[in-house]
Parts: C-alpha cells; structure tokens; sequence
C-alpha cells in the first residue's frame, strides 16, 4: 500500500538541506540493492536550492554517481544554455559539480529549442523515446526510484497547471505544453502516468504563497484544480514543506 507522509521543517533553507540529505541517503540505500537508479529532478525555487544543497553535502561522495541516472520533471521550451532552463540551472547547481562522477550519458536532460527540434511536441516525442529506451522498450518511462517535484502557489506540479488540457494526456510519458500561465509559455513536461509510474514522490514546496495550494492538495482537491494532488509514488508519496507553506495547522 502506498504511504504519504508530511514533513515540516522549519524554513526554505533547512528544507532544502533537509531534502539534500535525505536523498543522498536514500541514493545509498538503494545503491545496496539496486542499479541504476532513477531519479527525476525539478526546477524552481526550493528544487535549485536542494541541488545546490546535495552538491555542497559531503555524503554525495557516498554514493556511486555512476550507477544514478538524471532525468527531468518538465523544462522550459527554451535553447540550449538559456538560463531559465531547469536543466542549466541544475547544471550550475548540482552536475557542473559533479564533474567526472556523473557520466554524461545519465545526464538525460529534455531537448532543447533548436534548429532540429521546434516544438514542444518533438522535444516531448524525443524525450518519451529515450524514457523508453532506459526501460529496454519494455514500458513508456523507468519505475523512477525518487521523482522530486516543487509546487507553484497554482498547485501546478512539473508543467502541468490546473485545468490544462496536459492533464487530460494519459497513455504516453510526456506532453508538450503549450500557453503555460507561467513564463515561458511552452514547456515540456511529464504526464502523470509517468509521475504515478514512480516508486517515490517527493513534493518540496516553502512559503505562505504556497500554504492554500498545501492544504487543498493534502485535503482531497482534485488534480485537476490542484495538479499537485494527483501526484503520488506508487511506494510512498513525500510531502516535504517549510513552516510556511504547511499554514497555520502546523
Ligand atoms: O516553472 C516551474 O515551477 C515549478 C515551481 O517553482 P517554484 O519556484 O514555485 O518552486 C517547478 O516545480 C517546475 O519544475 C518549474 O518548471
């Protein structure tokens, strides 16, 4: 049976740490029975900042970066290289960091804007291709052991934003994205056949802004009002919140 567990810490920065090492512990344990392992990153605020975390922990030397492979949550349908890419963010943060310990080959970032590839359409066909292949085309998108989301005051997970027809896309592990409340407007993202797909979720969010969406989600709203609601591991779903954002019940 799958478990949701809800822990708070006290602010942004003791979450991020608190998140950092609980993954690369979480890495090890899993390192000592299975390979390779799966793990799905998130952009925003709080996912950055637990990246920068892992990468200033010592305990990443703990685990055998060889044997882990790198995929992303959703991307913003940008070039190669713009900075409001999660993927160079997570560069700068984390994998720049890394350096030889992480092959470039487990390094599955989403394709980026360019002269091949012009659509969030293609980037997402692209991108479900190579989720496929890590499964020996034996399924759409690997068990991931831990798939990390943040969440937008909206209760928008990865970029799928309440009420968009993105929700809807079943049968396949990515959609492309288009007219994103958020900036930038086209976005590439998991669906949630992938999100669900995963062994462990864990939803990382701080603030007040993000406080109403915390308790509409945790409170039965429905995925389409609050996408974040709908997101669940198939072992345990991990909500990971600042003071702030678990509100005034906490
Ligand atoms: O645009 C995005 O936003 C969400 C949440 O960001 P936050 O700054 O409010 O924490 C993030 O999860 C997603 O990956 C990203 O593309």
């Amino acid at each position: 049976m799958s478990v949701r567990d809800v822990v708070v810490h006290p602010d942004a920065t003791l979450l991020a740490e608190a998140t950092a090492a609980r993954l690369l512990t979480h890495l090890v344990d899993v390192q000592s029975h299975r390979s390779p392992v799966h793990v799905v990153l998130t952009g925003g605020t709080v996912g950055i900042k637990t990246l920068a975390a892992v990468a200033a922990n010592p305990v990443r030397d703990a685990v055998d970066w060889s044997g882990v492979h790198l995929w992303w949550g959703d991307e913003r349908f940008l070039a190669d290289g713009d900075a409001d890419r999660n993927e160079t963010q997570a560069r700068e943060a984390l994998l720049d960091a890394l350096g030889d310990a992480l092959p470039p080959e487990n390094v599955h970032a989403v394709p980026a804007l360019d002269d091949d590839v012009t659509t969030p359409a293609e980037a997402a066909d692209e991108y479900a291709v190579a989720l496929a292949a890590a499964t020996g085309n034996t399924g759409p998108a690997p068990a991931f052991d831990v798939l990390l989301l943040g969440m937008g005051p909206d209760g928008h997970v990865a970029s799928l934003f309440p009420g968009h027809e993105a929700l809807l896309v079943s049968g396949r592990s990515t959609v492309g994205v288009h007219g994103s409340p958020k900036p930038p407007p086209l976005r590439v993202s998991l669906t949630f056949d992938a999100i669900r797909g995963a062994r462990e979720v864990w939803v990382v969010a701080a603030g007040a802004e993000k406080a109403e969406a915390v308790a509409a989600a945790l409170g039965g709203a429905s995925e389409s009002e609050i996408p974040a609601a709908g997101a669940l591991g198939i072992e345990r779903t991990l909500w990971l919140v600042d003071v702030a954002a678990a509100g005034p019940a906490s």
